[in-house]
């Protein structure tokens, strides 16, 4: 069980709400941070009123950094925690996740690399506990990131080609950042032509990766399941995991999978 408490009384906690630019500032000592094996929470000590607790779901949490400020005379180090919780849509019934960042601000001391190093330890602290999350399969909700394995080399096979072409760009505006935010170490792969991912995957050294990421429509996954089963170790090569994200235009597997596989 992951639970560290952190009460030191001459802290300053900056917490940024989402991507608002709104940034609730708080000094220590009114404000305790408690990370258990489920969640962060930042919680309000003294009686005032307005809002007194917040608790971030670690199983929603992706990664999580440490660094110091742009600005070299500020003394203070950061983390920055990244969760993509389920939230309604607006105007619709159903459910996405939705990109939740939250900073935090560590000034213990006049020493940046002291500042520096509790931010660090935060930082892993957090990363451990969300990559422990067990897994949820809660209705519709699908499971978690933290069913990947850490550290977890993915190779991403692209298809540029793929639904209206725009497979590419949902990659670099979408998966890209949140690949970084993992810290997941990848291969980006952009398919030239008809049966290069195939070719690809049955020559391919697999043991550099711990997953294969199709993002593409169903043609290009039923490439790699081609190659896969076409080596000479395709008991063991089909065990790969595979993913697929949706890049193409029916985008029928992709959808089953992520949505009604429950
Ligand atoms: N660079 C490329 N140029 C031409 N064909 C490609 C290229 N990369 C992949 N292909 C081929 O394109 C075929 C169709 O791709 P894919 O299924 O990914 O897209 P889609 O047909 O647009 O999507 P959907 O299956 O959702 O309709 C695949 O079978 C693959 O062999």
């Amino acid at each position: 069980m992951v639970t560290w408490r952190s009460e030191r009384p001459t802290a300053e906690l900056h917490l940024r709400v989402g991507t608002a630019s709104a940034i609730l500032t708080v000094a220590w000592p009114g404000w305790r941070r408690t990370l258990t094996e489920s969640a962060l929470t930042i919680q309000r000590i003294s009686s005032s009123p307005g809002r007194t607790k917040v608790v971030f779901n670690l199983t929603d949490c992706v990664g999580c950094r440490a660094y110091r400020g742009s600005d070299s005379a500020d003394v203070g180090a950061y983390f920055t925690a990244y969760f993509y919780p389920f939230k309604r849509r607006w105007m619709s019934a159903g459910v996405a996740r939705q990109r939740v960042e939250q900073c935090f601000r560590v000034a213990l001391v006049q020493d940046p690399r002291t500042n520096l190093l509790e931010a660090e330890r935060w930082a892993c602290a957090i990363r451990d506990a969300s990559v422990q999350q067990a897994p949820r399969k809660d209705g519709e909700q699908g499971v978690t990131n933290s069913e990947v394995r850490r550290p977890c080399r993915v190779m991403i096979l692209v298809n540029p080609l793929s639904g209206r072409g725009q497979a590419l760009q949902l990659f670099t505006g979408h998966l890209q950042g949140m690949l970084t935010e993992a810290a997941i170490p990848y291969t980006l792969v952009i398919t030239e032509h008809q049966n290069h991912a195939r070719e690809l995957v049955k020559k391919a050294d697999l043991s550099q990766w711990d997953a294969l990421v199709i993002m593409s429509g169903d043609g290009l996954l039923f490439e790699v399941i081609n190659g896969l089963m076409e080596r000479d170790d395709w008991q063991e090569a089909i065990q790969t995991p595979l993913g697929i994200l949706p890049g193409g235009s029916g985008n029928a597997l992709a959808a089953s999978v992520h949505h009604y596989s429950q």
